[in-house]
């Protein structure tokens, strides 16, 4: 079967790696499940995904079906700085997504390739609009926990207290979830966060939930099991998770990486079972120089080989670049490995690695489980601080090194170096390795065949294929009243043929 004979799906996605990562993942499963899927994303980011990534013109073969990318200019030059400012650059994506991706729909149909459904993940709500406004169906892939999904629910519609000025350190206590300390809080929602334009496009997605027929998300049941129970009354959610697995096709190659990875694994092999710590904190958050160097101190005091990804700032983010203390590389010998970017997945896997010290962005916990990997939580800002909590005190699989970045403390080497012995060695570091395990069966339980998240991924395509029909048999109707010879049209795009009924003069769909 040619591609042109498949359902198309088109995915628009904001152009953060921590939110490509998990929409291209979902378009990959979608794709093995025999769907065409288009990927979209501003030619910004998509210059840099073609670079780092094996990213061509050509459709890529997943599975059953085929993933290929397209990008739209966001119309602004290529060394526009205010793209760092999310308050000036979401409406700018609104304005032009609302015009390029109605013309990017319209080209496909021309081309044969009608979209059925339209998916995005947060930050950009205007693309249900977009689908509304074509009479085509949507769906919101949300890309963190089911918890902080709960937790900004409840927020937007102000159904229980949270921090405020006058009353900062109150502790929250949301359906199904244990009691969050004030810090513990999806920290967008601090009346004091620095980053108040996070929150506006949070509440931004929340504003038009009622749009998408179904809200995905890369979580699985066996994980947040109670939360999931209690939203999916309120919500049509359905978890999906973890989707950087993919059991049609484990070989897929198409990635999504801005940045080219620095080739580590060699080293890794080198390295004895369970005896390297892995730190990164994703591909946003930028550590202040007086702690990274703690962080580099504690990492050398510690004794254990480390692989430790350093990424350089963003040029237009304000951000000076971090350096490492004087000697440090010298003594750190082959004991120690520092790169750019890692191919993080292939880490996370590796025997070698023992654990990994992670800002806790819901990728990378999510990969964690999925891998069965303890970790030392180093939070930061938004929903980090709770997947921290979670991953500490719930999951059981990790120490706390710190609160995040509105404690404003400087984690000392000492503390650094504590924490990484504590999750490394002894009856703690066995304890966790267990629980990671149990884990990363469960995730492995929900992603294979028949699977919870498998079973809710294949009733999407099913749904999204019926709805196709119904998106045709609407578009006929109504370009039939204008006279067009529609069916012969519909025929050729090969998802469904439609005829004129004998009985009724209506036109039907025939499979
Ligand atoms: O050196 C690195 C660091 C991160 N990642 C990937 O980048 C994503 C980061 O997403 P996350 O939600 O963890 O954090 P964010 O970058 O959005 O803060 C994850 O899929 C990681 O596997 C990677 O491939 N190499
Ligand atoms: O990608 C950005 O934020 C990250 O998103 C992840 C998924 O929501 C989340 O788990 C992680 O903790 C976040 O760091 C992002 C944030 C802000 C910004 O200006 C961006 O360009 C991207």
């Amino acid at each position: 079967m040619g591609s042109e004979a498949l359902v198309h799906v088109l995915l628009v996605s904001f152009p953060g790696q921590g939110h490509v990562n998990p929409l291209l993942r979902l378009g990959k499963r979608l794709a093995s499940k025999g769907l065409l899927v288009t990927f979209t994303t501003p030619e910004s980011i998509g210059k840099a995904m073609r670079k780092a990534s094996n990213i061509g013109e050509e459709l890529s073969p997943v599975g059953d079906g085929f993933i290929r990318f397209e990008f739209f200019e966001d119309g602004w030059d290529e060394d526009e700085v205010r793209r760092q400012d999310l308050d000036q650059y979401l409406p700018q994506l609104e304005k032009v997504g609302k015009v390029l991706i109605p013309e990017m729909i319209r080209r496909n149909g021309e081309q044969g390739r009608p979209v059925s459904c339209l998916i995005n993940n947060p930050f950009i709500p205007w693309v249900s609009d977009v689908a509304e406004s074509l009479g085509l169906p949507s769906a919101m892939l949300w890309v963190q926990s089911c918890a902080c999904f709960t937790a900004y629910y409840h927020y937007y519609h102000g159904l229980v207290p949270f921090p405020s000025e006058t009353a900062m350190e109150i502790d929250i206590q949301l359906p199904r979830m244990p009691l969050l300390k004030h810090d513990e809080v999806p920290s967008f929602l601090y009346p004091t966060t620095p980053y108040p334009f996070l929150r506006r496009a949070i509440m931004g997605q929340y504003k038009n939930l009622d749009k998408p027929f179904c809200i995905l998300m890369d979580t699985f049941q066996e994980l947040e099991h109670e939360i999931i129970e209690y939203m999916s009354k309120i919500s049509p959610i359905k978890t999906v998770g973890p989707l950087f697995k993919n059991p049609k096709a484990p070989n897929a190659t198409v990635k999504g990486d801005f940045m080219k990875a620095d080739d580590c694994v060699g080293w890794l092999d080198s390295k004895p079972a369970s005896s390297v710590v892995y730190v990164s904190f994703g591909s946003v958050v930028y550590l202040k120089q007086d702690q990274w160097d703690e962080i580099a101190y504690g990492l050398l005091n510690s004794g254990v080989n480390f692989l430790w990804v350093m990424k350089p700032p963003h040029k237009d983010s304000g951000y000076e670049l971090l350096t490492l203390p004087e000697g440090f590389l010298d003594k750190a010998g082959d004991k120690g490995k520092v790169v750019q970017w890692s191919p993080q997945e292939q880490v996370l896997a590796h025997p070698s690695v023992a654990c990994f010290v992670t800002h806790c962005g819901w990728n990378s916990t999510m990969e964690a489980l999925t891998s069965g990997m303890p970790v030392v939580a180093f939070p930061q800002w938004g929903d980090q601080v709770t997947d921290a909590k979670y991953l500490v005190d719930v999951f059981k699989v990790g120490v706390r090194m710190c609160r995040g970045e509105a404690e404003n403390k400087l984690i000392t080497r000492d503390v650094v170096e504590q924490c990484l012995l504590e999750a490394t060695s002894g009856p703690k570091a066995e304890e966790m390795k267990r629980n990671a395990m149990k884990w990363r069966a469960a995730a492995e339980a929900s992603f294979a065949e028949g699977g919870s998240s498998d079973q809710n991924i294949q009733a999407f395509v099913d749904e999204v294929k019926r709805r196709s029909l119904e998106v045709l048999a609407a578009s006929v109707k109504s370009a039939a009243k204008g006279g067009a010879d529609l069916a012969g049209k519909v025929a050729a795009n090969g998802v469904a043929e439609l005829k004129e009924s004998k009985v009724n003069g209506e036109l039907q769909v025939v499979s």
